[in-house]
């Protein structure tokens, strides 16, 4: 394990700056080597740190909402300036790293709109990124939101899943990041007090079921899931309904492909994180082992 990068603070100076800025509400990059750079380009968002003044852009931000596609991330933006009252229906906003391509951000006062593609790999480098954007904008007390769809699990069509928890293909409540030739096994808790905060504002709403419970984030979204519709497929129905049916016996009530990572790094960052997601299919008929 490497532990003091020349050039900057040893370890335990490090660890006390840490836990100031936790307290402060500040978000927390991990990473000595930030220190020695002149500038942070942060490359798939088109923005940096002298091509750019972060704190004046992005220094009053409160709430992050992530999901995959860039239309829907535009579409919650617009809805957001409406609800707060910050512009007419039907108003445009602009993409904030239209030059990059990659991902889109868009803002609706205090609440950033951001796109992260599909899967680990992809929402991995957006919230990098996006980390290290709030700690340079010096950010306090953000909560970030992934909005997304997901594959349902023995739950009522239509509802909505709050993630306590993320749990992996073996519905362990971890991440495994390969760092170098290693593999590093992270933590993917999310925020009990927001998903819990969430679930009341949902009881507010007339018909809209929403329920708390683990998602299990894959790394596919075919053979990983269970599906029988991929290009290849080398289980039985059977042998899937097994897998679906133990899955769910250990709390899973929804599958996607973004949770453990967004929660392992997002709570390694001092943020306050949660999922929110809406199973736009179910996937698979667990009616013998369902309770509700
Ligand atoms: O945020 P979205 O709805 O894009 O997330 C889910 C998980 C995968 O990225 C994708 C698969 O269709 O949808
Ligand atoms: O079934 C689904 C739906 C959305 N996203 C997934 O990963 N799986």
């Amino acid at each position: 394990m490497c532990s003091h990068v020349p050039g900057t603070l040893p370890t335990s100076q490090r660890a006390q700056r840490h836990q100031r800025a936790r307290r402060s509400g500040l978000v927390l990059v991990k990473n000595p080597h930030l220190d020695l750079m002149e500038e942070d380009v942060l490359y798939h968002l088109d923005l940096g740190t002298k091509t750019h003044n972060l704190p004046a852009m992005f220094g009053d931000i409160k709430f992050v909402c992530v999901g995959g596609s860039p239309n829907r991330m535009r579409a919650f933006a617009q809805f957001m300036q409406r609800e707060l009252g910050l512009a007419a229906a039907g108003e445009d906003v602009a993409d904030i790293c239209a030059g990059s391509d990659r991902y889109a951000m868009y803002r609706a006062g205090p609440v950033l709109s951001i796109s992260h593609g599909m899967g680990i790999p992809s929402i991995s480098i957006m919230l990098h990124e996006l980390i290290k954007l709030l700690h340079h904008a010096k950010c306090r007390d953000v909560t970030i939101i992934r909005i997304g769809t997901s594959g349902g699990l023995g739950i009522e069509a239509g509802s909505v899943v709050i993630t306590d928890m993320a749990v992996d293909s073996s519905f362990q409540p971890r991440f495994e990041q390969v760092v170098l030739d290693d593999v590093v096994v992270r933590s993917t808790e999310l925020d009990k007090d927001l998903a819990e905060e969430l679930l009341a504002c949902s009881r507010d709403i007339p018909d809209f079921p929403t329920l708390i419970g683990h998602t299990m984030c894959t790394y596919d979204f075919y053979e990983g899931q269970g599906r029988l519709d991929g290009a290849l497929c080398s289980f039985s129905s059977e042998k899937k309904l097994e897998y679906l049916r133990r899955a769910y016996e250990a709390g899973v009530r929804n599958i996607e492909m973004e949770s453990t990572a967004f929660a392992a790094l997002c709570g390694l960052c001092g943020l306050k994180g949660e999922s929110y997601l809406k199973p736009k299919c179910a996937l698979g008929d667990l009616s013998a082992c369902c309770t509700n």
